[in-house]
């Protein structure tokens, strides 16, 4: 590394960040998943099932393959308590000053623990860093896995509405995710309409393939408080101006995982990334990390990715981060606290 990559380097690094789409079991670390696989030696899972590294690349549907092994090593109580502090724990050292962390509660007959549980134990990760002084501000949103359908999907809306009312205020909305390919919008409108009147926030992944337009349209009528991906919204990668016009006239700002999406194939390379699209239009943009255990990366690498791939200034860069906290679903005090916080860093960071 030379003297002028070390110092882009920590730029990026003291860069105030935040992170608004991070899937709990995607990002878990080599060192955890390390733990997790001595922990269960009987399942004789090797780490090259649980990460996608640099130059690789899988399908979609290998993708997912990689979250049932991670499920596998992540069951329990325990388990999940202990990889919810280390994922809260590495985003803070990467410089992440907020961090909205979404994960599914499974079924209790995979998990031997019921959903409630499952949510109480992240809950208790996020309570116990907040003790210990972690310098991360974190919120939870629940997950729905859309594979698993419309009555699944009500439970788990009922579930977070509850946990909204007794958490403290640490669950601030709900996400939408899963295999794509799976399943339709549609039938899961009912829970999410009811997830948005009880004042969940809803943050969806959109248009995540191609050929999904009926479905991201009708999603985009609720409308979403944020737009997971949204890689295939726009005419020239087969969405449609309608799509477009829905997004801009509502200004639902776009969560964009480069790493993910070149890794998982969604994207042929990093320059064709959709995240120039919405950025030229002045569109709220947030680069996220979606899974950084799975696509080995972090926050800090997406935004020197997206600098470097776009030809963005460390001013530019700065502006993006900034932006973020506006995005967030964070009440308006921890807004104003995050806002302070960067006024307080820019000094020491810019130069
Ligand atoms: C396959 C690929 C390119 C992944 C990135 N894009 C994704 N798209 C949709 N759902 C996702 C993605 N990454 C993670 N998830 C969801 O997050 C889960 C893992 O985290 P958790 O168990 O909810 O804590 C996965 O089972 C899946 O439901
Ligand atoms: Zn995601």
């Amino acid at each position: 590394m030379t003297e002028m990559d070390r110092e882009a380097d920590l730029f990026y690094r003291q860069l105030p960040k935040v992170e608004l789409h991070a899937h709990l079991n995607g990002s878990v670390s080599f060192e955890t998943m390390e733990k997790l696989i001595a922990r269960k030696p009987h399942l004789n899972i090797k780490h090259s099932m649980t990460a996608i590294r640099n130059g690789q690349h899988r399908t979609l549907d290998e993708c997912f393959q990689v979250f049932k092994v991670i499920h596998q090593l992540v069951d329990s109580e325990e388990d999940i308590l202990m990889v919810a502090k280390a994922v809260i724990q590495e985003f803070a050292a990467d410089g992440v000053k907020y961090l909205e962390l979404r994960s599914t509660p499974r079924e209790e007959t995979k998990t031997g623990l019921s959903k409630r549980r499952y949510i109480e134990s992240a809950i208790e990760a996020i309570r116990q860093c907040k003790q210990e002084d972690v310098d991360i501000e974190v919120r939870f949103l629940v997950a729905i896995d859309r594979r698993n359908g419309p009555e699944v999907a009500m439970e788990t809306v009922k579930l977070a509405e509850d946990f909204m009312l007794s958490s403290d205020g640490l669950i601030v909305g709900l996400d939408l995710s899963g295999d794509p390919t799976v399943g339709h919008g549609k039938d899961l409108l009912p829970a999410l309409q009811r997830a948005k009147n009880c004042g969940l926030k809803l943050a969806l992944h959109l248009s995540e393939i191609p050929s999904q337009k009926e479905e991201s349209e009708l999603l985009l009528d609720l409308p979403p408080d944020r737009i997971g991906h949204g890689t295939f919204l726009h005419p020239e990668v087969g969405g449609s101006d309608s799509l477009v016009d829905k997004v801009c006239k509502q200004n639902i700002p776009i969560e964009l995982c480069l790493t993910s999406n070149v890794k998982g194939q969604t994207v042929p390379s990093y320059d064709k990334h959709h995240f120039q699209y919405w950025y030229e239009r002045g569109h709220p943009c947030v680069l996220c990390t979606d899974d950084k255990g799975v696509f080995c990366t972090d926050l800090s690498q997406e935004y020197q990715l997206a600098a470097s791939t776009f030809g963005l200034s460390q001013e530019a860069v700065w502006h993006l981060s900034q932006q973020a906290i506006q995005c967030s679903f964070a009440p308006e005090a921890v807004k104003q606290q995050l806002e302070q916080k960067w006024a307080e860093l820019r000094p020491r960071v810019l130069n």
